[in-house]
């Protein structure tokens, strides 16, 4: 049997379109939905295995991308919405009925990532957006139960499937977080 990463993964990776224009975002619920409407394409998608990321029943890891903040909008029952940690990096807003995540957002002014809210693109209503780039916090699925043996099995179906599996962010996000501290250290 193939390890189950994530239900919108484990066929293999559905490209995005190039195009996307945007979309809502509909949470869990079967009435009264909480939706937020997102412009434009998201970036940077990953699957991140780390425990703060939401992840929908029986999934090893989130599937998380980041937006501009001023193209986030809570369309319908925001009342629904709490904040899951408010001591969080990330404050992740979700839905109180239904636990889904529906945006996460930085408030530090001084963090490298301030300006990008975090999305599950899995919850849009619409087809298109930007596949998974790289699977991130990989050996933080242990933290949630995974046996470590499973480790290896899980690295090599990553990246059977596309995605380059690392225990932080990829070197990119990382090497713009150290240019970002670098640049606070200097100033
Ligand atoms: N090993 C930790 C890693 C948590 C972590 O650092 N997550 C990253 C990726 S989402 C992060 O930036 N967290 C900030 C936050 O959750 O606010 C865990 O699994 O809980
Ligand atoms: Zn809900
Ligand atoms: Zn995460």
């Amino acid at each position: 049997m193939t390890v189950a990463l994530h239900p919108s993964i484990d066929n293999g990776l559905k490209q995005g379109s190039g195009s996307f224009a945007g979309g809502t975002l509909a949470c869990k619920c079967k009435d009264h939905q909480v939706k937020v409407g997102i412009k434009g394409d998201v970036a940077h998608n990953h699957a991140c295995g780390c425990t703060k990321c939401w992840k929908p029943q029986g999934a090893t890891f989130s599937v998380v991308a980041v937006v501009p903040r001023q193209n986030v909008t809570v369309l319908e029952n925001g009342d629904k919405l709490q904040i899951v940690d408010a001591s969080a990096v990330i404050q992740r807003h979700a839905c109180k009925a239904c636990g889904t995540h529906m945006y996460g957002r930085i408030e530090n002014k001084n963090h490298p990532f301030y300006g990008l809210d975090f999305i599950h693109p899995e919850l849009f209503q619409e087809q298109g957006s930007q596949a998974p780039q790289f699977a991130a916090f990989v050996s933080s699925v242990i933290e949630a139960g995974v046996k470590p043996e499973q480790m290896a099995g899980i690295r090599s179906r990553l990246k059977e499937i596309g995605l380059e599996p690392y225990d932080c962010l990829s070197p990119a996000l990382m090497d713009a977080i150290a240019t970002h501290v670098a640049k606070a250290k200097a100033a």
